[in-house]
């Protein structure tokens, strides 16, 4: 039996907290042309002037955020150099606060001190919203608001409210510059025009990271998180590479550097090496698998499991009458009416969104017509691990394991 002491050993870092999500760096690299742009949108307020409506777009982890932090914080430091000006800055994250009765009494109460904040509940939408123009109008000065995750509110009505605020008569002496964040580049052009035109003034999009950027990225952030010389020099470039792959996405290319010193922290190693960032990989791409198994239904898993067995014989890529006919054989083993084929097909396309299967759409031309082809996505034994617990339930039985 062990003695179960904790001591510290080899930690390749000086500060881990710098690879965490929340942590925002003194510079951003490789983001010069969105920051210039950003920039200019906003240099109104130093002037005391009511900025233009903005919004951001792009795809997850390229920057959005962490440009939206960094310029905020700049500008409210650069303000307290001008007697007459008063910045105030708020990010509300509308993942979290998914209404606008939510995002109103949360600025409400982030502007009122903390003995007189309102209840979430118990207002109309209309008082919540005098309310809101009282204490903004209280506060005065440039008040700017950033919606990140804009995309999850459930109606628009803050935003017209909010960017129409001096026209409609609502405000007369606070100034509101509205940011919105997506990543659902979509999301705009779903907007009524009305909201999508004055929420719009401005749009700012962000594009994906290369290798290269990302490299930039990384070795920027090695300095302040890891101790000299713990990593191998095929580190930072492997992890770049894995996260251009990725989309381009800075958080995952940052995720990854965390794993791999994670691991090599567990194991005492000296040093973060290559095999670190393969085998950290490896365990990323299995927990992202398995929570997007996890959110599936019984139905959905037979289907993925229907595709991993075709897959394990050789069949990928199918068609989806092939997984349909394996999914119905499937179900009656499992002991569950299958849904319709109408029902398969939808679905796919949903599986193929989250990342589980790929689709590939053939041509053949006027004589051959077109369809879609699918295929896992991910590692077939991958798949099977996150699937195992849910089959044995259903009594399904996972000998294709002996395929792998
Ligand atoms: N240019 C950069 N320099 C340094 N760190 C960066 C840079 N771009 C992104 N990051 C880091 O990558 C992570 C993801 O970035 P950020 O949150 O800004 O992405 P985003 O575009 O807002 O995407 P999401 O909508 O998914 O949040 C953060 O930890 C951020 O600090």
């Amino acid at each position: 039996m062990g003695s179960f002491e904790f001591v510290r050993e080899h930690s390749p870092y000086k500060n881990r907290e710098a690879l965490l999500d929340d942590y925002t760096p003194d510079t951003l690299v490789g983001r010069d042309s969105e920051l210039e742009e950003y920039h200019g949108a906003l240099q109104p307020a130093i002037y005391g002037e009511q900025p233009d409506n903005i919004f951001l777009y792009g795809k997850a982890g390229v920057g959005k955020t962490a440009a939206t932090r960094f310029l905020l914080d700049k500008l409210e430091n650069n303000a307290d150099d001008y007697d007459d000006l008063d910045i105030f800055t708020e990010l509300v994250n509308c993942d979290g606060l998914n209404s606008s009765y939510r995002v109103a009494s949360h600025l409400v109460n982030t502007l009122r001190d903390p003995a007189n904040r309102i209840s979430e509940t118990g207002y109309s939408r209309s008082q919540v919203y005098e309310l809101m123009w009282d204490e903004l109008d209280t506060h005065g000065g440039i008040i700017l608001l950033v919606l990140d995750e804009i995309d999850h509110l459930k109606d628009d009505s803050i935003l017209y409210q909010l960017s129409r605020a001096r026209e409609n008569g609502n405000l007369t002496e606070a100034r509101i510059g509205l940011i919105g964040i997506s990543n659902d580049l979509t999301f705009r052009d779903g907007l009524s025009p009305k909201v999508r035109s004055s929420l719009c003034e401005r749009s700012i999009s962000f594009s994906t990271y290369d290798a290269n950027e990302l490299r930039a990225v990384l070795d920027q952030r090695r300095e302040v998180a890891f101790k000299d010389d713990v990593l191998t020099e095929d580190v930072i470039p492997l992890c770049a590479a894995f996260g251009a792959q990725e989309s381009g996405d800075a958080r995952k290319a940052l995720d990854l550097l965390l794993k791999a010193g994670d691991l090599a922290r567990e194991e005492n190693a000296e040093r973060v090496s290559e095999e670190h960032v393969r085998r950290g990989r490896d365990l990323l791409e299995r927990e992202q698998v398995a929570r997007g198994i996890a959110d599936l239904n019984d139905h959905e898993r037979l289907v993925v499991y229907a595709l991993a067995t075709l897959e394990a014989e050789g069949e990928t890529p199918a068609r989806s009458r092939e997984i349909y006919s394996r999914y119905k054989a499937l179900s009656v083993t499992a002991q569950r009416e299958a849904l319709t084929a109408r029902w398969l097909r939808e679905h796919l396309d949903d599986l193929a969104m989250l990342g589980i299967l790929s689709v590939s759409e053939i041509n053949e031309g006027s004589a051959g017509g077109k369809y879609r082809e699918y295929a896992l996505q991910q590692d077939l034994a991958v798949v099977l691990d996150a699937l195992e617990e849910t089959l044995e339930a259903m009594g399904v039985h996972t000998s294709v394991k002996g395929y792998v």
